[in-house]
């Protein structure tokens, strides 16, 4: 099976790490925008008869999914064999039932988009909140990598007796695994959401707390304003300056100088998109996951 990694735009750094590991070529789509803001998606390497893999988180949804399936669409038309998709950060996961009368499940509906066009995808952590698997929502082959045991393997080599916390019982889910394999103490947090920028956390149980460093864990940071909130309930509750850990750095203009205020000590996050806070590589194991699902669609 010949691959061939195909960066969306901006994504250059991500599709030479996972050519790199699967030891095949990687090439920029190009793109061209035009005044009205259409654009044009152009393929300059062969693709007849390659796996095409088209690398590239998918933040700023708005923007770079329609690159993405006209790069997808080339491809196809251009006689690759398979066409999947390792987008890091997968969007549109939240919005995963209809909260107010008529309101779309863009979740859904996203899904149905990206795999007209995809025989696979793979990602990482992807916001999993009323569903308990990513092929509840997208027909075609997924993969999803966990980003549990890169944070666990770091907080080991970076940080003495860590008190991992949930900002909210949603976060449960990774903050008790990442505990696990790191082998440190976990509770959450009781969190409610007022609008898009006013959440409220508060700490459900009084102490005491070990003297340990609180090390708070989200899969999302986008306006801060979650983990904010947790910092704030942990010094309240007088517990050390809490580390935070995010999985996707969407971060918004103002989201690293909320956190900091709030008396944050360090903000780290994995690379699924890239900010200066990356400190966790995902490429690796993206690189397996593409390998096993680009292997089976080969050996179908
Ligand atoms: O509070 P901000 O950073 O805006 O949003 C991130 C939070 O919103 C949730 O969906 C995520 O799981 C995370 O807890």
């Amino acid at each position: 099976m010949k691959l061939l990694v195909l960066a969306l735009p901006g994504n250059g750094a991500l599709a030479a790490t996972l050519a790199g590991q699967l030891q095949c070529d990687w090439s920029e789509l190009a793109l061209h925008r035009f005044p009205d803001g259409e654009t044009l998606v152009r393929i300059d390497a062969p693709v007849r008869g390659r796996c095409v893999v088209l690398a590239g988180s998918l933040h700023h949804p708005n923007e770079n999914t329609l690159p993405m399936l006209f790069g997808a669409d080339t491809a196809r038309d251009l006689g690759a064999s398979q066409v999947g998709l390792a987008a890091p950060y997968l969007a549109y996961l939240r919005q995963d039932r209809r909260f107010h009368a008529g309101e779309a499940i863009t979740s859904l509906s996203y899904a149905r988009l990206l795999s007209s066009s995809l025989d696979f995808l793979v990602t990482v952590d992807p916001h999993l909140h009323r569903w308990h698997s990513l092929d509840e929502v997208y027909p075609i082959r997924t993969q999803v990598v966990a980003a549990a045991p890169l944070i666990a393997q770091w907080l080991r080599a970076n940080v003495a007796d860590p008190l991992i916390v949930g900002p909210d019982a949603e976060s449960g889910q990774w903050v008790a695994e990442v505990a696990r394999l790191a082998g440190a103490p976990w509770t959450v947090l009781a969190k409610t959401r007022h609008g898009d920028r006013e959440v409220r956390v508060r700490m459900p149980m009084p102490g005491p707390w070990p003297p340990a460093t609180p090390v708070l864990v989200d899969d999302i940071i986008s306006t801060g304003e979650t983990l904010a909130a947790a910092a704030a309930a942990l010094r309240e509750a007088g517990l050390a300056a809490p580390l935070c850990i995010g999985v996707h750095a969407l971060f918004d203009d103002s989201a690293l100088a909320r956190l900091l205020a709030a008396g944050v000590s360090r903000v780290v996050t994995c690379d699924t998109i890239a900010h200066p806070t990356n400190a966790i590589h995902v490429g690796a194991p993206l690189a397996q996951a593409v390998l096993a699902l680009a292997s089976a669609a080969a050996s179908a």
